[in-house]
């Protein structure tokens, strides 16, 4: 069904869920309507192909190398710290420069957005669970009463701050370009377009793309690219923590790319890195971060013998899906081996929907894979992870369609010692 639905073209529109999220979101990809989201994804798929996503190397490098410096004031404590500020803080601080090409500092109250971003997300999902809150007086009434209109006027003073900014930047560009083009020097000329100045250029040219569509496109992605990327992360190094085997795989995989150096990351290295992706897709098998998202649909569909009438939203689930023993047997172990190349070819394509698919799929996957690989590397080069807790322990809450893990992510960090694992072996034997 899930095959059926994704590919379906009568089956693009989002459900309920999305038009709640629209407060927060406004339309967005992530919520659009199909007219409007076909055309905006049209005008943004440019910023997220590969060649583009290459030229993001240095900010990623810069990024994951400061992550590693907060961290390493951990690095003689025997206290389990939360994983969870310094990761969404890296994320949040990347895909505002790479993709905005705008550094975030002390002046932007960077933990009172994020904290917004969170609790107003969260909020709004819970909305669905009460019916009565449908109709729009309803919801305004709440809106009001619940403090949550607050809370969305302050969320919006950051993106608005940074878009101002970024447009005087890019009207001083196009006046400095047509005023003296001998000096529009060609290291200007050919400095890449970010996702921002698409926007930017789509609106000044187009006069059906407006500021409130900018708006809406840069706080969809300042939420989903942050929190989605820094949720697998930490569940990521949790679980690597768990699992010292596998760690130790890891980070023989990373020797044998980069050896002992400390040298900034390249695309070759990251098409190495093959277990470690094997092992980010089996994180984000087991705790897809986002665990439901719905299709409304305008048609009826037929699948095998019944028919999904018209009007129906279908509600499909990764984090079901990605739980069925007969796709991957024994599914509560944590098993990389489950994306092994032989192992995926057994299976259907759809059997891993963690970014969903289909053309309403996630827009983000390349780059985020690109980033979990590039962090994870940075973090295992200079440390190895560790906790006191079981896998057995680990209890998510969903908040009905993002998967969260109870009392955060508890680890603590050691030096590494930058030599593979049988190396380290052979030194104990003696
Ligand atoms: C582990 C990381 C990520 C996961 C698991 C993930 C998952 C998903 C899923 C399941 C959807 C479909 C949601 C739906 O149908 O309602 C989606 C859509 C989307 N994602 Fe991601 N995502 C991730 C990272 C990112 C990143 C890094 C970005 C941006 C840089 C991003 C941007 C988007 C956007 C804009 C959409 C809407 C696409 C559209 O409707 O055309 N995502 N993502």
């Amino acid at each position: 069904m899930c095959v059926i639905v994704l590919n379906n073209s009568r089956a693009l529109e989002k459900g309920q869920l999305y038009s709640f999220l629209k407060s927060l979101l406004g339309e967005g990809l992530l919520t659009a309507s199909v007219d409007r989201w076909r055309k905006h994804r049209r005008i943004i798929s440019y910023a997220f192909n590969v060649k583009f996503l290459e030229q993001l190397y240095p900010v990623f490098n810069e990024k994951n190398k400061i992550l590693v410096k907060n961290l390493r004031k951990n690095i003689n404590s025997t206290q389990p710290f939360d994983l969870w500020d310094y990761i969404i803080s890296t994320t949040f601080d990347t895909i505002c420069q790479t993709a905005m090409d705008y550094r975030i500092n002390e002046k932007h109250n960077k933990t009172e957005f994020l904290d917004l971003m969170t609790t107003i997300a969260d909020q709004l999902v819970k909305t669905v669970n009460r019916p009565y809150l449908y109709p729009s007086l309803f919801f305004s009434i709440y809106r009001s009463m619940s403090g949550l209109g607050e809370k969305l006027k302050l969320i919006n003073k950051l993106p608005l701050q940074l878009i101002n900014e970024k447009r005087i930047d890019f009207r001083s560009k196009i006046v400095e370009s047509e005023s003296s083009p001998e000096e529009f020097t060609n290291e200007k000329k050919n400095k890449f377009k970010t996702f921002i100045d698409t926007l930017l250029e789509a609106c000044e040219n187009d006069p059906d793309f407006t500021n409130d569509d900018v708006r809406d496109e840069v706080i969809t992605m300042m939420f989903a690219g942050s929190d989605t990327n820094a949720t697998t992360e930490c569940f990521c190094l949790l679980l690597l923590a768990i699992h010292q085997d596998i760690q130790n795989e890891v980070y023989d995989e990373i020797y044998n790319v980069v050896g002992d150096s400390d040298r900034d990351l390249t695309p070759e290295d990251t098409a190495n890195f093959v277990y470690l992706e094997q092992v980010i897709k089996e994180t984000l098998r087991m705790y897809p971060t986002i665990s439901v998202f719905t299709r409304q649909l305008v048609e009826d569909i037929k699948v095998t013998n019944y028919v999904l009438p018209r009007g129906a939203s279908v509600t499909i689930s990764p984090i079901v899906t990605h739980h069925c023993p007969h796709l991957y047997p024994n599914p509560e172990a944590f098993n990389p081996d489950n994306f092994s190349v032989e192992n995926v070819a057994k299976r259907h394509k759809y059997s891993y929907i963690a970014f969903s698919g289909g053309p309403r799929g996630c827009i983000g996957m390349k780059y985020a894979m690109i980033s979990m690989k590039l962090m994870i590397s940075e973090v295992l080069r200079s440390f190895s992870v560790h906790t006191h807790i079981k896998l057995s322990d680990i209890r998510i809450k969903m908040n009905d369609a993002f998967t969260r893990k109870v009392g955060g992510y508890p680890i603590t960090v050691r030096s590494r010692d930058r030599r593979p694992s049988y190396a380290r072996r052979n030194t104990r034997a003696l």
